[in-house]
Parts: structure tokens; C-alpha cells; sequence
């Protein structure tokens, strides 16, 4: 059987991979199959989240087909083709032909232009700075960051970014992250009014909605600490109280993939801050560097550990890459940063949590998951450190008696009053709902499957409103799949369907009351959310987690996936599954095809 015809019949392959082949196939009738089933795995490799396919490694993406081309005569046969371009590596490629080889990996042309550009941007935004601290914030710098001299790193991510106009700031959860842009903000309103300048325009921005909604939450608390330590009023009151999604800050156009803000129209702000960027794809981030004006300053922060985008890219982990160890490590030297590339050291990754839980020991276990020590993980869930449940082995949370305890926030939802009395008390029963709609979420790695989120789902709703239930049922959780600017409604946003006596509507949190009603029939396109995959609570957190493995192996688990999900815990963490799944996800690293870590590390090429 023909590569091509093997291909076809890969359930995976989605049809618009194979119309691809389809189209060269038309167009030059005699092209080698291997051109053909390479640009189709190249689009279908995308789907999964890398940015171009490596001929070595088509397993990889369909374990299922028997006879792969050697990987060499592969790329020659590619290189050799009229539809493959191969252009120098700062260059754009040849627009005429879809696809690109370089590297090594086989691209589709716009996601090799994604790389570039955005590779060539960030050389470009890194390149200045300042040698030392300007003296006239010095002393603000010493009362925000006391122990500065005693190696604390939140004080040197503070003072690279000062000093630096591109900085990645990474550590794991309750780092201080958010504590310590909060006051590099004021050192930078500070600085500004020293110099007799306007205050910076500030950008503070987020993948998703509910990531914009949490950024925003820890820097209001962070600026009160800062109020009750003393820190002038004044310089408090102008920092930024809400944060945005990444698409509102760009300004997105009806039906068009392009930016009102873009390279020509650059955005007016003097510093971007993008919180959880580790969820942010590459053709996103390309678009948001390239708006970032002349001059600006960005400040990228992230865990990478966690999963990379769903989309394609692993962005930040190749920037964190070509920044080397950076400031966190001491090695930093002014001035030998070119030498090692333009990016190194535009870095900190901050290592010291300090969200203290006595609920929740979680810091060992998230610990040994990124060590990918398994041994250690096994130990630690069957001791149960303080607020971590493992249930090993259990494949149905919704069975015995894990049933009711995991139902209960859920029927307390139910429980809450139908036909309130007036507009008032409506909006305080939303606002209520909506605080216990994120008590507890059940998380999958999965989908589909008896574990997967769409199963478990559709049981939950079944056990919680019955069999005849209507589809929105006063108590449902849902889940937003799609942007919808015009509603002012995002993927990944959640909101509980209430029974306000006058019919059922869905209501999510934002507006000026807090709280915003929609018609269910208006919403965009949704799911339940009793349940739901790691993969879409990134950039949330829930005060008890259930972690449900599926029983058996599968390529969609990862270190990072249950990295993830237990991190997305806040009082109290459930396991559910199989050591030997485990395992095999503590194994597995969730690694994208790229080419931006080379790029990235590479001579400047702008
Ligand atoms: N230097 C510090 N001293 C004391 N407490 C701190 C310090 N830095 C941060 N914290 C506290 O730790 C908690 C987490 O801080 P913060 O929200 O800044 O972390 P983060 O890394 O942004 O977290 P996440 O990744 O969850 O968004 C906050 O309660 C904050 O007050």
C-alpha cells in the first residue's frame, strides 16, 4: 500500500491535512508521494501543537502506520521539490511555495514566518537597556526589596527588568511572580515621575480570561499590601487595576486572523506584561511582540513546566531556553550577553513559594513531578501529605462513596434559590453561584472515554438533574469554547446556568455589577463544566481538585499535564488512577517541534 493511501486511512489525519496533499497533487499531478503525505503530516503536525513535523520522528504523530521513508532521503526528496522552499535562516521564505524545510523539520510556510518574525522581534525588543539602576529609585528599590543583597531573586528579576527592556520571568506557582511585577511597576511610575515624565501606559494582559481575571485579582491584593506597608498613596493609586485578554489588548477585526495593533500600528503602551505565557501560542505571540512599539518594554511571566499552548508552539520554554540560566544563577556579566546570544540572560526564574496553605502541602509533590521522580511522586501520594487524597486504582470517581462527596458543591449550586425576587437579589445569588462553581472541578487528561471530561459530564448532569433533565438546568456549569469579542465572552470562561423564575440564564462573572446574565441561546459555543480536561483549566484555580487519570497509557499524558492539574489546586487535591499510569505520564515529556529555541539562541538577525 502506497504511503499516501496508508495515510488516508489514519483516523487521526483530519480531512483538511489530506486536502492539502490533495491540492499539490492536483496542481503538479507527478509530485513524489513523500512530498505529498510530508505536507499533510506537516499540517496535521500543527494540530498538535508543533510548529513544523520532523521526517525522523513520523511515529511520533501516527504510531499506527508501518512503513515510514528514511528520514535522509526523506528531506532530500523534499528539498528537492518545487513546492519546498529552503531560504537563509533570517530571511522570509518564498511565498509561491507552501512549505519550508529548515532545520531539519518540514513547515508550513506561515508557521515558519510566525518563528522568524518572531524570533527576529525579540532579538530586536532585547537589544538596549541600561547598565545600572537610576539612582533617583534606589531608595524606593531598597524599601520594596529589603534583603535585595542577600541573593533574593524576586529583587533581581525587579532590577533586570529595570535594566533590561525584554524579560521572562518563570517559577512555579505562589513564586511571587505577580508580587514582584507589582513592584517593578512602581519602581517604574517612580522613575517616570523623577524624571519628569508621564506615567508609563501599563498593559497587563492574559491568555484567557480567567488568567486575566486572576493577574488582575493578585495585583489588587498585592498593591494593598503594598498600601498597608507604607508605600506612598500617591504611586499605589496608579497602578493598573484590571488586566485583559491578549485578543482585546490587540484589538481583533471581524473574520480576519490580523490585528487592529500590529507592526505598522503598534500598541501605545510603554510596558506589556503577559502573565501565564506559557499558554501562549506562536502565532499569537508573534503578533503580540511585533505590536509591542520601539522603545517598550515586556515582561513575559510563566511556569514551563506547565503545558505548552494548545495551539502550536512551546514559545516560552525556547525563550527560556535562549536566556540560559540568566540572573538567577549569578553568572550574569554586562556585556557578555552577545557573545552568547542576544537573549541570554534576559531571564529569572524565581524558585522560593510563598503561598503558605496549611490546607495544602503541594510544593513536595508538584516538585517531584518536575523532577520526573516517579518513585518519589508514588510515595508521596500514598503518605497523603497535608490536604492530598490519592485514590489509587479508582477508574469511576462517580461510583461508591467518592460519588456524593464529589457531587455535594455541585448540588449546593442546586440548591440555591430559583425566582429571586427582584434584580438585586438575582445578581447576589449569581454572584454566589458562581463562588461555588469554583470550588471543585474534576480534571481529565482526556476528552472522550469513560474518563474523559465528556463522559463524566454527562453523568454528573444526569445524576444531578436526571435523566429527562432540560438542557440548562438551574445548577449547570458551563464552559465557554470559543471567543465571542462582541459578547465580551472567552474560551476557557465559566458560568452557572440560574432559574430566575421568568426562564433559565447563564451567568459569568465581569460588567460593572460583577456579574452578567446571558440568554443561553445566545451564548457561543459550550460544554459542561463538571467536569473538564487539564488542558482547559490552564490558567485557573479551583479550592479542590480531582485529578482523574485515564486506566490506561495514552500519548495525550504527560509530566506536564499532571504537573498542571495538581497545580491548579488550592486547598485540597485528589489523584485518582493507577501507578503504572503514573509512570508512564511522569515518563512522557510534552515536547513540540520547533525551530525557535535555534532561531532564538542564533546572531541577531534583524
Ligand atoms: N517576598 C514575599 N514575601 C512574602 N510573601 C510573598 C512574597 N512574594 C509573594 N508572596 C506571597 O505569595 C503569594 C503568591 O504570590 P504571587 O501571586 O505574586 O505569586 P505568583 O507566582 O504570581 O502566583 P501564580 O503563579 O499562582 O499566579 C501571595 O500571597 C503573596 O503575598
Amino acid at each position: 500500500m502506497g504511503l499516501m493511501e496508508q495515510l488516508r486511512r489514519q483516523p487521526a489525519l483530519r480531512a483538511v491535512d489530506l486536502a492539502l496533499a490533495d491540492v499539490l497533487r492536483r496542481r503538479v499531478p507527478g509530485t513524489d508521494e513523500r512530498v505529498l503525505a510530508a505536507a499533510a503530516l506537516a499540517s496535521f503536525a500543527v494540530s498538535l501543537g508543533h510548529a513544523a513535523f520532523d521526517p525522523a520522528q513520523p511515529r511520533q504523530l501516527l504510531p499506527e502506520v508501518g512503513a515510514w521513508p528514511e528520514a535522509d532521503a526523506w528531506r532530500a526528496v523534499l528539498a528537492a521539490s518545487p513546492w519546498v522552499s529552503q531560504p537563509a535562516p533570517g530571511e522570509s521564505a518564498d511565498s509561491s511555495r507552501p512549505l519550508v524545510l529548515e532545520g531539519g523539520l518540514l513547515y508550513l510556510r506561515r508557521y515558519r514566518e510566525y518563528e522568524r518574525r518572531l524570533a527576529a522581534r525579540l532579538q530586536a525588543l532585547a537589544r538596549g537597556g541600561i547598565d545600572a539602576m537610576p539612582e533617583a529609585i534606589a531608595p524606593l528599590f531598597a524599601a520594596l526589596f529589603p534583603d535585595a543583597d542577600a541573593g533574593n531573586l524576586q529583587a533581581q528579576a525587579a532590577r533586570q527588568a529595570l535594566l533590561r527592556p525584554l524579560l521572562l520571568v518563570t517559577g512555579g506557582p505562589g513564586t511571587g511572580k505577580t508580587t514582584t511585577i507589582t513592584r517593578l511597576l512602581l519602581l517604574l511610575l517612580a522613575q517616570a515621575r523623577a524624571e519628569g515624565r508621564a506615567p508609563p501606559r501599563i498593559a497587563l494582559v492574559a491568555p484567557t480570561g480567567r488568567a486575566a481575571d486572576r493577574v488582575a485579582e493578585s495585583l489588587r491584593n498585592a498593591v494593598a499590601r503594598l498600601r498597608t506597608d507604607g508605600i506612598e498613596p500617591e504611586l499605589c493609586d496608579a497602578l493598573p487595576t484590571t488586566a485583559s485578554t491578549l485578543h482585546r489588548l490587540l484589538g481583533p477585526i471581524p473574520d480576519s486572523p490580523a490585528f487592529r495593533f500590529n507592526a505598522q500600528a503598534p500598541l501605545p503602551h510603554d510596558v506589556v506584561v503577559v502573565d501565564e505565557a506559557s499558554m501562549v501560542d506562536l502565532p499569537l505571540m508573534c503578533k503580540l511582540v511585533e505590536a509591542v512599539a520601539d522603545g517598550a518594554r515586556l515582561i513575559l511571566l510563566g511556569d514551563r513546566d506547565q503545558l505548552p499552548s494548545v495551539e502550536a508552539g512551546d514559545v516560552l520554554a525556547a525563550i527560556d531556553d535562549a536566556a540560559g540560566e540568566g540572573a538567577d544563577s549569578g553568572e550574569h556579566v554586562a556585556g557578555d550577553d552577545a557573545a552568547r546570544g542576544p537573549l541570554h540572560g534576559h531571564r529569572v526564574h524565581l524558585r522560593r513559594g510563598y503561598r503558605q496553605s496549611d490546607a495544602l502541602d503541594l510544593a513536595p509533590l508538584a516538585d517531584a513531578v518536575r523532577d520526573r521522580d516517579a518513585e518519589a511522586v508514588l510515595q508521596l501520594l500514598r503518605e497523603g501529605p497535608a490536604g492530598v487524597s490519592f485514590h489509587e486504582n479508582l477508574a469511576d470517581p462517580l461510583r461508591g462513596t467518592t460519588r456524593e462527596t464529589l457531587l455535594a458543591p455541585w448540588r449546593a449550586l442546586q440548591a440555591l434559590p430559583r425566582d429571586p425576587p427582584d434584580e438585586a437579589a438575582r445578581h447576589d445569588i449569581a454572584q454566589q453561584a458562581l463562588a461555588l462553581a469554583a470550588r471543585l472541578r474534576l480534571l481529565t487528561a482526556l476528552r472522550d472515554g469513560p474518563q474523559g471530561a465528556r463522559t463524566l459530564n454527562a453523568r454528573i448532569e444526569e445524576l444531578l438533574a436526571g435523566p429527562r433533565r432540560p438542557p440548562y438546568f438551574h445548577g449547570r456549569l458551563l464552559l465557554v469554547n470559543e471567543n465571542n469579542h462582541r459578547l465580551g465572552l472567552f474560551n476557557g470562561d465559566i458560568g452557572v446556568c440560574l432559574d430566575g423564575g421568568d426562564g433559565v440564564r447563564a451567568w459569568f462573572t465581569g460588567g460593572d455589577a460583577g456579574v452578567r446574565a446571558f440568554h443561553p441561546a445566545a451564548l457561543p459555543a459550550h460544554d459542561s463544566a463538571f467536569a473538564m480536561t487539564v488542558h482547559k483549566a490552564q490558567g485557573s484555580e479551583f479550592d479542590e481538585v480531582w485529578l482523574q487519570l485515564p486506566t490506561r497509557d495514552s500519548r495525550v499524558l504527560s509530566r506536564e499535564l499532571v504537573y498542571t492539574g495538581i497545580t491548579r489546586a488550592r486547598r485540597a487535591l485528589h489523584v485518582a488512577g493507577s501507578a503504572d499510569v503514573i509512570k508512564a505520564a511522569l515518563a512522557r515529556h510534552a515536547t513540540r517541534w520547533s525551530g525557535l529555541g535555534w532561531r532564538l539562541a542564533g546572531e541577531s538577525t534583524c
